[in-house]
């Protein structure tokens, strides 16, 4: 059997450059799972906590959905995965598939680092209500099931800041190392901000939002056209990656620099 590793690292040819082209393929997962929740209006009473309807479960029909989720992604061996983490931690059943060995790549004390309650607070106070439009078609299984395809993309991308600080870390650690010591969090975000690149990505995934999610249309002849409408707005696509995906990235990426001498 191979060792599985974390997708796209495999430990003897991480580069900055190939843990940047999972962030690139990574973005194709979450421009498609904000277009498929896309589908759904907001579906109000699924974020309602005083609505559920799982018995056992004090929290929202959401939640309860996540939950219930994880525990069972959790049986199938999801979070021996270092690039997953979970919404909901706490009393998560053990794996029951057999064990595989992924590559330890990341340094111990920073691969537990978990900001998933930000992902979440941000998911649905802040991105979802700039992208679904009003409304209650009573689709709440298949909203809520959205709902954490997009959640899990978020997530996977954010702490995937982790295999980024630990590629940085090992390519320049006397750059790292100061700052790391004197816990200086603006020495360490400086040191691994790169303007450039984030503005080239902000534009990438507005433009994938608008080739993604165009309306295509084809015609007797074969000839296609578009409407000009998305399903998405490309531009809060962009304002996501601005506003919260890279600076969310970017905290991993300081929260793990900080651990990485411990
Ligand atoms: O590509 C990097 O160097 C990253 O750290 C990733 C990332 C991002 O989240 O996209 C974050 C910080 C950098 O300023 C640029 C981009």
């Amino acid at each position: 059997m191979t060792t599985p590793v974390a997708s796209c690292v495999s430990d003897s040819v991480v580069t900055l450059d190939s843990v940047r082209e999972s962030l690139v393929r990574q973005e194709d997962t979450i421009v498609f799972s904000l277009i498929e929740r896309a589908k759904f209006p907001t579906n109000a009473p699924i974020y309602d906590h005083s609505l559920n309807s799982f018995p056992g479960f004090s929290g929202s029909f959401v939640e309860s959905v996540v939950r219930e989720t994880e525990a069972v992604q959790a049986k199938a061996g999801r979070y021996e995965n270092p690039e997953e983490n979970p919404f909901f931690p706490d009393n998560l059943p053990p794996s029951l598939v057999p064990h595989r060995n992924y590559t330890q790549f990341l340094h111990p004390a920073g691969a537990s680092i978990n900001i998933n309650k930000k992902v979440w607070d941000m998911y649905f106070t802040q991105l979802l209500p700039l992208f679904v439009a009003p409304g209650d078609d009573g689709n709440y299984a298949a909203t809520a099931s959205s709902d954490l395809g997009c959640l899990q993309a978020l997530s996977r991308r954010i702490h995937y800041g982790k295999f980024v600080a630990e590629v940085k870390y090992r390519d320049a650690p006397h750059d790292y190392e100061p700052a790391i010591r004197s816990k200086d969090r603006d020495a360490l975000m400086n040191l691994l901000t790169f303007k450039s690149v984030e503005d080239i990505v902000k534009m990438r995934v507005e433009k994938k939002a608008m080739t993604f999610g165009q309306e295509v249309n084809v015609n007797a002849n074969g000839t296609s056209t578009t409407n000009g409408n998305y399903k998405v707005d490309p531009p809060i696509v962009g304002r996501l990656y601005e506003e919260w995906v890279m600076p969310l990235t970017k905290l991993v990426q300081v929260e793990y620099l900080l651990r990485r001498l411990d």
